[in-house]
């Protein structure tokens, strides 16, 4: 709800539920694939495909750090893993299907504890 939203925008209470969120995405069985940065030295292609890598434990790095403005700028970070998985892996793989799956819960949990 709008008046919400903006109350949380500005609050740490906003990026306190952050951490929230970045904790149980951490804790999915299917995060095994974002859980670290893609080795490109160990995953042929990705470098030159994939132009903003993003994992966990990148976003986990700025939040202690203080990188993101508000829940929005977080919520960028969590969906650009999401569409570089997306880009990268086929729909009908492993990879490809945890993306999936972490996306449907993440879109879920984000709106029950953000808006
Ligand atoms: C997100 N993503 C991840 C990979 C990947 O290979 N991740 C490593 C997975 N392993 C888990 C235990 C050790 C490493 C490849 C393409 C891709 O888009």
């Amino acid at each position: 709800e709008k008046k919400a939203r903006l109350a949380q925008d500005s609050t740490t209470k906003g990026l306190a539920t952050c951490r929230v969120l970045l904790a149980e995405l951490e804790a999915h069985q299917d995060a095994w694939p974002f859980l670290t940065p893609v080795n490109h030295k160990a995953v042929p292609g990705y470098r030159k495909v994939i132009k903003k890598p993003m994992d966990f434990s990148t976003i986990r790095e700025k939040l202690i750090t203080n990188q993101y403005s508000n829940w929005e700028t977080f919520i960028v970070d969590v969906n650009l893993i999401f569409e570089n998985c997306e880009r990268f892996n086929e729909d009908d793989s492993e990879i490809g299907r945890a993306g999936h799956s972490m996306r449907i819960f993440f879109d879920k949990r984000w709106a029950e504890l953000l808006m």
